[in-house]
């Protein structure tokens, strides 16, 4: 459904990352793991069609991203962003048809059926109570679920969140976690995937995704959770020692070297990098 061939991203001509390769099919999670600034972002934009790759083709539904519009494009990608407070007040489910937007006419004002297709998404999500609630004074986690419920009124294949769990309590991030563990069996059978970025590994580990590992613009890994999430890639990528465990209901956790975080730390100090 969505695939990208050895690409090049970045800014204008300044390259960011290049040798990017990744594809995402009808049931997948796809988690993006990397250090802040390894190029997340700047991979998901060029992957959703607002930045050109500087080399290489990002193909959609078969053709390339760039020569498609942004209706195509919002009628086969839906986009989660990570959740901020808007700056007026507008009801849940208001926000939650704006994901209609794509599946209307020129001019097309949303219908009975939208209002049904939004409502719908936000029960499917357990939140339909929060329907006639203004947005702007949800909890971190209740917006969350709110744009995560409009990217399924968009009834798009494909879903890319950015960060989906950032700054959600531990709760949320479970709930949350929870929901796109079921977007995906739900979708397989429907044909959606999944691509999130996180700054947790143990969360690829708890979705049995598949990670695509970056470090410096470019690919350190990519495959299953459990063959690619190693003590040695995440030592490597994070720059101090890791430890994997298997916890006694059988789950993988990464365990970071306290330790060794502060020699590294320290190390990045001496050497004028800054903590
Ligand atoms: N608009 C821009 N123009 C030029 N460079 C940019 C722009 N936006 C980001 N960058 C640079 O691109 C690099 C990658 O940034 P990006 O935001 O893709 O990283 P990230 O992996 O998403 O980071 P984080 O985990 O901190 O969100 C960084 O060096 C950043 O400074």
């Amino acid at each position: 459904m969505l695939e990208a061939r050895d690409l090049s991203i970045g800014y204008g001509r300044e390259p960011i990352g290049a040798g990017l390769s990744l594809s995402v099919r009808p049931g997948d999670i796809l988690c993006l793991l990397g250090p802040n600034g390894c190029g997340k972002t700047t991979l998901f934009r060029t992957l959703l069609g607002l930045l050109p790759p500087l080399a290489g083709d990002v193909m959609l539904a078969g053709q390339p991203i760039t020569a498609q519009s942004r209706t195509d494009i919002a009628r086969r990608i839906a986009y989660v962003p990570q959740a901020h407070a808007p700056p007026f007040p507008f009801e849940a489910l208001e926000v939650v048809l704006m994901g209609r937007t794509a599946r209307l006419g020129a001019f097309g004002q949303p219908g009975r059926q939208d209002r049904a297709i939004a409502q719908e998404a936000m029960e499917r999500l357990g939140i339909g109570d929060l329907a006639h609630r203004d947005y702007s004074r949800l909890s971190g986690g209740q917006r969350q679920l709110v744009l995560i419920a409009r990217a399924l009124a968009q009834e798009a294949p494909l879903i890319v969140m950015d960060e989906p769990t950032a700054s959600l309590d531990f709760g949320n991030q479970a709930q949350v976690l929870a929901q796109i563990a079921l977007l995906a069996q739900a979708a397989s059978a429907e044909g959606c995937g999944v691509i999130l970025s996180t700054h947790d590994p143990d969360q690829a580990f708890a979705l049995e995704a598949r990670v695509l590992l970056m470090k410096e613009g470019g690919m350190r890994a990519h495959g299953p959770a459990h063959e690619v999430l190693t003590a040695s890639a995440l030592g490597d990528v994070y720059g101090l020692p890791v430890s994997v465990e298997t916890t006694t209901s059988g789950r993988k956790v990464c365990l970071p070297s306290l330790r060794g975080a502060s020699s590294a730390s320290e190390m990045r100090q001496n050497a004028g990098g800054g903590a």
